[in-house]
């Protein structure tokens, strides 16, 4: 196989068949430090205030490339107990400093804090009113120098309660994918 040039580096190449890639639960992956990770952001309560919000507060932590926000009707919907639609956008975010997957949920979860979401409200109403939640959908892990992975590939593993990803989610890698390829 040609290895391809350093300079035509795409950070999410090894995104392309994510079907494929490896999953492995959340708790087995606490204490792995990542560089990359790739977020599923849902609103479904002001989200014209609060995703811009999120936009920011995850672009101090690294750079970003953002998938089209979309609205979707909520998957959890019935004709019975209609909820209110989600704004959903994907994120990749290529962290300045390697942080470990326990960091980053903590980071986020204040993230969803800062961004007013009540929790408790939330439970006690009929219908969730969810301002902000992030969602870990990929990580891409810190492999150490001398490992003999081979470069670029392997090393984006699946969150694997997240599996299968939602339709507006599979989407959204995959318009990031393709814009990483054009763009670069
Ligand atoms: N892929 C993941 N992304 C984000 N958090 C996760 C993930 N897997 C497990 N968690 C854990 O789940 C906890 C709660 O997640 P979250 O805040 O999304 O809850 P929720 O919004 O009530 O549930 P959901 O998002 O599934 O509707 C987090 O504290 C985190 O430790
Ligand atoms: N379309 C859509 N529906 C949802 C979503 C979401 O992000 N998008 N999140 C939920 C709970 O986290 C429940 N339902």
């Amino acid at each position: 196989m040609l290895k391809p040039h350093p300079m035509m580096h795409k950070a999410l190449t090894g995104l392309k068949n994510f079907a494929s890639l490896e999953r492995r639960e959340p708790e087995a992956l606490q204490a792995q430090s990542v560089t990359a990770v790739l977020l599923a952001l849902g609103s479904n309560y002001q989200a014209e205030t609060y995703l811009p919000i999120a936009r920011e507060q995850l672009g101090a932590l690294g750079q970003i490339q953002l998938s089209t926000a979309f609205q979707n009707p909520d998957f959890t919907a019935t004709v019975e107990h209609p909820k209110p639609d989600y704004t959903n956008q994907c994120v990749y975010l290529s962290l300045k400093t390697p942080m470990t997957v326990q960091q980053l949920q903590q980071t986020y979860k204040q993230f969803e804090w800062e961004c007013h979401r009540q929790r408790l409200i939330e439970q006690q109403m009929s219908i969730k009113q969810v301002t902000m939640d992030i969602d870990i959908l990929l990580v891409r892990l810190l492999i150490e120098k001398n490992s003999l992975s081979r470069e670029n590939e392997s090393e984006w593993t699946i969150m694997a309660d997240r599996y299968p990803f939602k339709a507006h989610e599979v989407a959204g890698i995959n318009e990031l994918i393709a814009k990483d390829s054009f763009e670069k």
